[in-house]
């Protein structure tokens, strides 16, 4: 959060005092008038038939003793100027925002502090909004005893909350989740996202996110940390074939994977392959005949990928297994001169030399254990600080590296180029096979001419999607079964993925220091 913070204080020295704390309220008091109106008429505990609008409407504000708690308190001001009933409830009065808090109060906004415990539960059981301002991005740790006790509090009222900047209880930088949190309806958040925000586990806990634009963008850096491509990026990558494309100009993708023992993963990895805009999957090696019965418009052979014909890619490494004999396949693969996706089995005991002196792309897809191994630490590391290992890992082995997870990361080996977050997913896609299908469909998507980050991007991005979009509980044969209507939603609509929905800055990915 330190290019952030270095962004806010720039643009704080040349504008009035308040100025962006202004901003920032304005948009966060608009943003829970609309979600007050859109749930007009939602029947809640306490009033089975109430109806939710502004005027009227009940609004709780949790306060914590930084600008976070300064924001909830002028929004709420706002609010209470259309006619909401605003609470404060302020968990270290002598400390709350000074100029926030009169502008409340002078507005008629009511003050309470958490040891008004039988009006801050029934303010809490009746409220249709709470604003979550206890902590934004000056958080450190996990929430301190007394905010943990209120946002359990929030929790069991189950009242709608609108975190304010950043759920209270989420890491900023990582997006560590230690001990209680807030859990948002809405989070809006200001001049640019938070990794916080699309890194799990706290992306959960943000629920739909709001960028509000407070002048920020020209004072952060060029090149954001992160980043995530929405659908309509997405669209504008995934190939379309033309008039004059034929199945060899639209890419050949090789596949190297299964074995007698792990026959599936070949069949699950070309099943991925062949949803993924190349225009034919060749298939090399022993599982052929499994392939052939499910998937007969594969190209199959049963020698080495050397003698299996011109491929614009390759994958390799699914269901290998960990004879001697995957290595060598694995090393020959490597050994040409097209764009090579390696994962799995095939990952196991990579050279980092080896692979920097490739000059085509090539593409590692680890899990956090896969990339544990590979830098030679635990996963519980691995899966502490998924953004640092992604970086490291791409850095070491001079490839693009996607690391699956509950957020799937893809960073690139330019340093100066931000790590993407894919937005799409849910966690039933940590399901058998469904890595295979993922390398089958970035390898094609490589294979169609799109470079290692955009391939790994948009194959993560329709992979989540088909995850979603498959019946409930997904399997890997379902999830690819799913792809079509995924290139479709993609493709077709534009509209969001759900996850980020109303987050909609105007460059076409969203920026994160
Ligand atoms: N700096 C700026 O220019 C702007 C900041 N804005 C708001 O200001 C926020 C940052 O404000 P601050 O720097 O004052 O920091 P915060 O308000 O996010 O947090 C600092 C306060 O939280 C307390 N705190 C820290 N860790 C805690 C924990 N684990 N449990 C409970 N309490 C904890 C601290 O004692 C301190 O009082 C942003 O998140 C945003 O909401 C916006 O108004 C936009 C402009
Ligand atoms: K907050």
């Amino acid at each position: 959060m330190e290019t952030v913070r270095a962004a806010e204080s720039a643009l704080m020295a040349r504008l009035p005092e308040g100025t962006l704390m202004t901003r920032a309220a304005a948009g966060l008091a608009a943003a829970c008038a609309t979600l007050l109106a859109s749930a007009a008429g939602r029947p809640t505990r306490d009033r089975p038939t109430r109806t939710a609008r502004l005027y009227g409407a009940r609004v709780a504000l949790l306060v914590g003793s930084g600008d976070n708690g300064g924001d909830a308190l002028y929004a709420g001001a706002r609010l209470a100027r259309r006619g909401a009933a605003v609470t404060a409830v302020l968990l270290s009065p002598e400390r709350a925002h000074p100029a926030g808090l009169a502008a409340l109060v002078r507005v008629g906004g009511r003050v309470l502090t958490p040891a008004d415990t039988s009006s801050v539960s029934s303010l809490l059981r009746s409220a249709d909004l709470v604003v979550d301002g206890i902590v934004g991005i000056g958080g450190r740790g996990g929430l301190r005893p007394d905010a943990a006790h209120l946002a359990q509090r929030v929790a069991d009222a189950g009242a709608p909350v609108v975190a304010v900047d950043l759920p209270s209880g989420v890491d900023p930088d990582s997006g560590e989740v230690n001990g209680p949190a807030v859990r948002a309806a809405l989070t809006v958040t200001f001049g640019t996202l938070k990794p916080g925000l699309l890194v799990d586990p706290a992306r959960t806990h943000a629920g739909e996110v709001h960028l509000v634009d407070i002048g920020l963008t020209p004072q952060l850096p060029a090149v954001p940390e992160l980043a995530a491509l929405e659908s309509a990026d997405v669209a504008a990558l995934l190939p379309r074939p033309s008039a004059e494309s034929d199945k060899y100009r639209r890419g050949v993708v090789g596949i190297a994977a299964g074995s007698a023992r792990y026959p599936g993963a070949a069949v699950l990895c070309v099943a991925g392959a062949l949803h993924g805009g190349a225009g034919a999957v060749r298939y090399a090696g022993p599982a052929g005949d499994h392939v052939l019965a499910r998937y007969p418009e594969t190209l199959v052979s049963s020698g080495s990928p050397h003698h299996a014909g011109r491929v614009q890619s390759w994958v390799v490494g699914p269901g290998l297994g960990e004879e001697p004999a995957a290595r060598e396949l694995v090393a020959e693969v490597l050994a040409t001169e097209v764009p090579v996706l390696v994962d799995a089995d095939g990952l196991r005991g990579l050279d980092p030399d080896r692979l920097r002196t490739r000059e085509a792309p090539t593409l590692l897809t680890p899990h956090a254990g896969e990339a544990a191994a590979l830098l030679g630490t635990t996963r519980e590391r691995v899966e502490s600080a998924r953004l640092a290992a992604v970086r490291e890992l791409s850095q070491r082995y001079g490839a693009t590296v996607l690391l699956k997870g509950s957020t799937t990361l893809i960073a690139d080996p330019d340093p100066r180029g931000p790590v993407r977050a894919n937005p799409t997913g849910t966690p039933w896609l940590a399901t058998a096979g469904s890595g295979d299908v993922l390398s089958g469909l970035a390898g094609s998507l490589l294979a169609s001419g799109l470079p290692a980050l955009d391939a790994a991007s948009a194959a993560a991005h329709l992979h989540g999607l088909a995850g979603s979009l498959a019946p409930t509980p997904p399997s890997a044969t379902t999830v690819a079964a799913a792809l079509p209507q995924a290139w479709a939603r993609v493709t077709g609509t534009g509209t969001g993925t759900g996850t980020h929905g109303t987050a909609s800055p105007s460059p076409s990915a969203f920026p994160l220091p």
